[in-house]
C-alpha cells in the first residue's frame, strides 16, 4: 500500500486494502488431541490433562463468495456410489455422517452467540470447505477439530477474534456438536483451541460461576515420550457415552464416585508431571482406563479397543484411551527397547503404532489479549 504525498493513506487506498482483506481466503488447521489423564470426567464436572496432537489435523478453508455455501467433502460426505453394496459398505465403515453438518452447526452457533452478545457481523458471504487426516471416529477428536478450524475461520472473516474470549471458544465448539445430539465434553475443544498441554478444571463452581472451566497451559517438555496406537474402527462417541451419562444423571452412586476418582487422577497427574514422576504417571494412566472399563463395561468399549490397551500392557507399558475409544496413548517406562517390542506386537495384530508429536500452544497475540490476566502469566 503506497502512502500519498503527505504520507497519509487516502480513503481510496484504505477501501482497496479492506476490499482485499475481505476477499482473501482464510485457512485454519486444528489438531487432533489426546486426553492424557482424567477423561471422561470432563463431561461430569471433573478435571483433565490433555494435549494437542501434531500427528493429525483438520483444515478448513473460507473463501468469500456471493452465496453462503458449505462444500461437501469429496470422500467424507460421499453421496454417489458405484452400487448398493458400495453404499452399505461405506455406511458400515464410516457411519452415516461427514463433516457438512458440523460446519453448518458451528455457523449457527457462532451467529447466535454474536447476536446474543451484540457483536456485529458484516453481511459478506463465504464458501466453507474442509479436509481432515484425523482417523475417523477414533477418539482423537476428529469431529471437534473440524468445528474448531471452522470457528477460527469465522473469527477472522468477521474480524471478531478480539471480541470472543479464548475461554469461551471451546463452549461454542461443544455447543455446535450438542446441536447435533453428539454427547461430548470440553476437554477436546480446550486442547484444540489452546494447543500444547493443558490442565483443565471443570468443577461445578467454575462451570456455573464463569460459564467455563479453568484452563492452565503447562510446559510440553514435562511430558515423557509417548506413543499412539489406533485401529480402523469407527465408533460413535455419542453412543458410547449415552448409558453412563443416563446413569450419572439418575444419581447412580457407583458412576458418581468413580467419575470423581477419575477427576482426581488428573489432579494427581498434575503433581506427577510437574515433578516428572513418571512411575506415578504410568500407574495413573492405567488406573484411569481401569475405572473407565468398570463404568462402561466391556461391551460398550468394544473388544478391539480393549485389545489395544492390553497389547501395550503385555509389554509392561501404561495405556489408556485418548478419547472414548479407537485410539490409545501409551507410555513405555523402560524406554525405546520396550517401545520397539510394542511396535512389533502392534504390527502382528494390525494396529497402527506411532510416536506422539505434541503441538506447542498456538494462541496468537490477539487470543492472548482475550485471556484473563492470571492465565496470561502462565503461557
Ligand atoms: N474424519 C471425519 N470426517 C468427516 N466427519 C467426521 C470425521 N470424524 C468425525 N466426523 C463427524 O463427527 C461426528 C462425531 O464423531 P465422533 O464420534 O465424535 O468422532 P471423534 O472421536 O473423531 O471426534 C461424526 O458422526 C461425523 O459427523
Ligand atoms: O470419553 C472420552 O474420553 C471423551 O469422549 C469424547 O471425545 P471423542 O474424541 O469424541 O471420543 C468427548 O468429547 C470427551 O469430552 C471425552 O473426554
Ligand atoms: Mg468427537
Amino acid at each position: 500500500m503506497s502512502p500519498n504525498l503527505n504520507g497519509i493513506r487516502s480513503q481510496q487506498d484504505r477501501k482497496m486494502e479492506s476490499d482485499r482483506s475481505e476477499n482473501r481466503i482464510i485457512e485454519h488447521k486444528a489438531y487432533a488431541r489426546v486426553g492424557l489423564l482424567g477423561n471422561p470426567s470432563d463431561v461430569y464436572y471433573g478435571r483433565a490433562i490433555s494435549f494437542s496432537l501434531g500427528n493429525f489435523w483438520a483444515s478448513v478453508c473460507l473463501e468469500p463468495s456471493e452465496d453462503l455455501t458449505i462444500v461437501p467433502h469429496p470422500t467424507h460426505d460421499l453421496v454417489q456410489f458405484n452400487s448398493l453394496p458400495h453404499l452399505v459398505n461405506r455406511l458400515q465403515n464410516d457411519g452415516y455422517y461427514g463433516g457438512v453438518r458440523l460446519l453448518m452447526a458451528i455457523c449457527k452457533i457462532f451467529y447466535s452467540y454474536c447476536k446474543e452478545n451484540d457483536i456485529n457481523l458484516h453481511d459478506g458471504n463465504f464458501k466453507l470447505s474442509y479436509d481432515t487426516n484425523i482417523p475417523r471416529q477414533t477418539g482423537l477428536s476428529g469431529s471437534s477439530a473440524i468445528v474448531c478450524a471452522a470457528l477460527s475461520c469465522l473469527l477472522d472473516f468477521y474480524k471478531v477474534r478480539h471480541l470472543i474470549k479464548v475461554e469461551v471458544r471451546p463452549n461454542l465448539i461443544l455447543n455446535a456438536e450438542k446441536e447435533l445430539g453428539i454427547v461430548a465434553g470440553l476437554q477436546d475443544r480446550v486442547a484444540q483451541v489452546y494447543g500444547g498441554l493443558v490442565y483443565m478444571d471443570f468443577s461445578k463452581k467454575h462451570m456455573e460461576g464463569l460459564g467455563h472451566g479453568l484452563y492452565t497451559p503447562m510446559n510440553i517438555n514435562l511430558l515423557p515420550p509417548l506413543y499412539l496406537i489406533y485401529a480402523e474402527n469407527p465408533s460413535d462417541s455419542g453412543k458410547i457415552h449415552s448409558t453412563v451419562r443416563r446413569r450419572w444423571l439418575d444419581g447412580d452412586k457407583f458412576i458418581i464416585s468413580s467419575m470423581e476418582e477419575v477427576a482426581n487422577i488428573a489432579l494427581e497427574g498434575l503433581t506427577a508431571l510437574l515433578e516428572k514422576d513418571y512411575t506415578k504417571l504410568a500407574s495413573l494412566m492405567n488406573h484411569n482406563f481401569d475405572l473407565r472399563r468398570q463404568m462402561f463395561g466391556n461391551d460398550a468399549l468394544g473388544a478391539l479397543n480393549i485389545e489395544m490397551v492390553e497389547v501395550a500392557r503385555r509389554v509392561g507399558a501404561a495405556s489408556k484411551f485418548t478419547g472414548s475409544g479407537g485410539a490409545v496413548v501409551v507410555f513405555c517406562p523402560d524406554g525405546p527397547s520396550q517401545a520397539k517390542l510394542l511396535e512389533d506386537a502392534c504390527e502382528k495384530v494390525g494396529f497402527v503404532f506411532q510416536p506422539v508429536k505434541v503441538m506447542p500452544s498456538f494462541l496468537n497475540e490477539v487470543d492472548i489479549e482475550t485471556l484473563s490476566s492470571k492465565l496470561k502469566q502462565t503461557i
